[in-house]
């Protein structure tokens, strides 16, 4: 609903976006209205207007004409704003209780309004201060069953799905993940950006074939495989979180693309957490990794018996097939997300926080080689346990650091 409808796009400032509150009545007009701008991520503002009377808080997020990491150098459509806020809407009819409440949306302006979540912590905050979750992996497994069953041939008409595929159409964000995840940190691309003393281990990247081409495998399952509707950035920074609740946020990079990439971001960055931790601090995070994929595919396994759609449904192997086949898709992805996030563009504070030199570049050279790992010997593993073996095996090489 367009709320504003006459109002032509302007970048909001922390008055104007009190003004636009007190516009759209989402508060009592006795409310005293402070505002402040917390957006810590690459692309966009959010605001939190809060009402001092009561403390109660709605954001309002709104995309810039380009990419705020960057700056205008980097134009971006403003159109991610709408799909942001419909792919809230979509995947709350299937998980409610785990995306933010969308209040009002506004197409001109960019805007999204929505929930505060202020009394949750984003959970990539909360590991590196080695909070935890109890509920993260149930909540992040059954949200991926949730979206991405029922967003898939699997769930919807043909005809709804395909019209869903054309809603979703995110080219331009699509580009940034085809670009920053599956192409320049696998080739010497101006935006990567690496300490020097992680040089040699780049450049073998850059030189090896096989990863390469399984990287091309991978990128193209990316670009082709419109299977169901994506969050497209599912990392521990897109996820807020206390010991109750769960909440995922940020799908700006929606769209119709392969099950197994939300799955396989979110593992990732629950790998990142794992190669940055010592002795029994793994093993929670391990629980994790097992858990969001168990809950995930026991889920997921069965809808897939009950779908209206799916006239193959009960011959034998292929529900099997299709589990197995998310899975592997799933560590390449990871993979990939784990190299990108080391080398690439756009890194993560569980690494670069490190500030002991030689303890950041050993751990950012295991992300790496696990990286490579996953990707390349992806059809070979057979089972989340090999995942958290094969993490295992890095302990001996990080106790040799101090
Ligand atoms: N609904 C919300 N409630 C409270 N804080 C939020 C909400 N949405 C975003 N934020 C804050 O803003 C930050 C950036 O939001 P995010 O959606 O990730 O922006 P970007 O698209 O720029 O990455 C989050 O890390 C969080 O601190
Ligand atoms: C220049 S976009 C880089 C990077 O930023 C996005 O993450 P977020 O919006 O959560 O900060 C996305 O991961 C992009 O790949």
């Amino acid at each position: 609903m367009a709320v504003v409808a006459t109002k032509q796009y302007q970048s909001l400032t922390q008055e104007s976006a009190i003004s636009l509150a007190s516009e759209l009545s989402l508060f009592p007009d006795e409310a005293k209205l402070t505002c402040e701008e917390i957006g810590d991520g690459n692309l966009n503002y959010v605001f939190l207007i809060t009402d001092q009377m009561n403390g109660s808080g709605v954001i309002i997020k709104q995309a810039l004409p380009y990419a705020k990491v960057i700056g205008e150098s980097w134009p971006l459509t403003l159109k991610r704003a709408k799909i942001e806020a419909s792919a809230l809407k979509k995947h709350g009819e299937y998980a409610a209780d785990l995306v933010p409440k969308v209040y009002e949306t506004d197409e001109n302006l960019a805007i999204t309004v929505m929930e505060d979540l202020s009394h949750l912590t984003i959970v990539r905050e909360g590991l590196i201060k080695g909070e935890s979750y109890p509920k993260l992996s149930t909540d992040i497994g059954n949200y991926l069953a949730l979206t991405l069953y029922h967003t898939s041939d699997f769930a919807l008409h043909p005809f709804e799905k395909k019209a869903l595929v054309i809603e979703f159409s995110n080219p331009e964000l699509c580009k940034i993940t085809e670009d920053l995840i599956f192409t320049d940190p696998f080739f010497d691309h101006e935006t990567n950006d690496f300490e020097p003393a992680l040089q040699v281990e780049v450049e073998k990247i850059w030189n090896n074939k096989l990863l390469k081409l399984e990287v091309a495998k991978l990128k193209r399952s990316f670009l082709t495989e419109a299977e169901a509707l994506l969050h497209g950035d599912l990392h521990t920074g897109s996820v807020f979180a206390s010991e109750e609740e769960t909440k995922v946020i940020d799908p700006e990079f929606a769209f119709y693309g392969p099950i197994g990439f939300d799955i396989g971001l979110f593992l990732a960055n629950l790998i990142v957490q794992s190669i940055t931790r010592e002795g029994k601090q793994r093993d929670v995070i391990h629980g994790h990794i097992r858990n969001t994929w168990t809950t995930f595919s026991s889920k997921f396994a069965g809808f897939l018996e009950l779908s209206e759609f799916d006239s193959f449904k009960d011959i034998e192997g292929y529900n099997a097939f299709l589990l197995e086949k998310i899975f592997h898709d799933s560590l390449g992805f990871a993979g990939c997300e784990l190299i990108r996030r080391t080398i690439g563009l756009a890194h993560v504070k569980d690494l670069d926080s490190i500030e002991n030199e030689k303890k950041r570049i050993l751990l950012k050279k295991q992300t790496l080689k696990t990286g490579e790992r996953l990707i390349v010997s992806r059809q070979e593993i057979d089972s989340i346990d090999a995942v958290i073996e094969l993490l295992g095996e890095i302990k001996y090489e990080y106790s040799i650091i101090d």
